[in-house]
């Protein structure tokens, strides 16, 4: 079997083209534009990339955005004062705090102070509670940006034997919240998991999600399962590779994701889909 690939860089270029039509109608009828504010602390320079990368795909589909930059010696209290701000600011329907924060700052208490309506991550933990009891509101990205990959299989999702490689919040356990409401059957294997190699061979539908360069290779795949890799490593050579093995995996595979042009342009994708539904949100009066 040689996989199909689920082209990410063109399903991603067909939704921004989709909320670009709406903002154009939303402008025409007198309405403002949805605003996120993007904050990035210190000068880690993967982050300033990505920041770049989501300034631009707002300007592309005519939002208002803006960037926030904290020197890496920010305080907590700066950091709450300049959320405070945002979370009142009219003009602004998402909040994201490009993450990794430096050591000083409590990750998860500036994320709880998001207004919930404004997480356009979908990292706070309203929003993951919604996702848990089947009342989603404002999704993870990447985790909803692969359900979009997925439907575009055309395959059923209920029933599948799916595995999850990596349990972190903001893919792991929220890829593995989306893929039990499509009523998988999910496992979420981590770095104490026990033959690992006989989960990830059981799998109908396997995510790759541990940020290690080409960890999951091809004999670790059934024949006709679907593979999502959400890797994003840089190799010594500067180019970025994925946490599956391309060339042997697509052999196995029946649907893959490449890397780059895979789950990367899906979760932008998603934060312009999350930042309309939030605008949509503030203008319907419901926060
Ligand atoms: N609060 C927060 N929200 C995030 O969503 C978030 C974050 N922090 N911290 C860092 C990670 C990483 N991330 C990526 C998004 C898009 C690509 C992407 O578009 N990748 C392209 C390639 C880009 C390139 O060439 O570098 C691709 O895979 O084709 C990659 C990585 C979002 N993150």
């Amino acid at each position: 079997m040689s996989a199909q690939i689920l082209d990410g860089k063109s399903i991603s270029a067909e939704i921004r083209a989709a909320i670009k039509a709406k903002v154009e109608t939303i402008r025409s009828a007198g309405g403002r534009p949805p605003g996120l504010a993007v904050i990035l602390v210190g000068e880690n320079p993967a982050s300033q990339v990505y920041v770049r990368n989501k300034s631009s795909a707002c300007a592309e589909v005519g939002f208002h955005s803006e960037m926030h930059a904290l020197p890496a010696t920010a305080s907590q209290p700066e950091l709450m004062d300049l959320i405070d701000r945002l979370n009142a600011d009219p003009r602004i329907d998402g909040i994201l705090v490009q993450l990794p924060l430096p050591d000083q700052i409590d990750e998860a208490a500036v994320i709880e102070r998001i207004l919930p309506t404004k997480d356009v991550d979908g990292f706070h933990p309203y929003n993951v509670g919604r996702l848990a009891l089947r009342m989603p509101l404002l999704r993870p990205c990447t985790p909803k940006g692969v359900m979009t990959l997925l439907e575009r299989t055309g395959r059923t999702l209920a029933g599948l034997d799916a595995v999850v490689i990596g349990q972190s919040n903001i893919v792991g356990r929220p890829m593995a919240l989306e893929l039990l409401a499509a009523r998988c059957t999910v496992t979420i294997c981590h770095s104490r998991t026990r033959d690992l190699v006989e989960k990830a061979r059981g799998a109908d539908l396997l995510v790759a999600a541990v940020g290690r360069a080409r960890f999951v290779p091809g004999d670790w795949v059934k024949e006709g399962a679907i593979l999502i890799d959400v890797g994003i490593n840089r190799g010594e050579d500067g180019k970025l590779v994925g946490d599956a093995d391309f060339a042997t995996c697509s052999r196995r595979a029946s649907w893959i994701t490449p890397v780059p042009g895979g789950v990367g342009p899906m979760t932008i994708a998603s934060l312009l889909e999350n930042t309309l539904l939030a605008a949509e949100l503030h203008a319907g009066g419901e926060a």
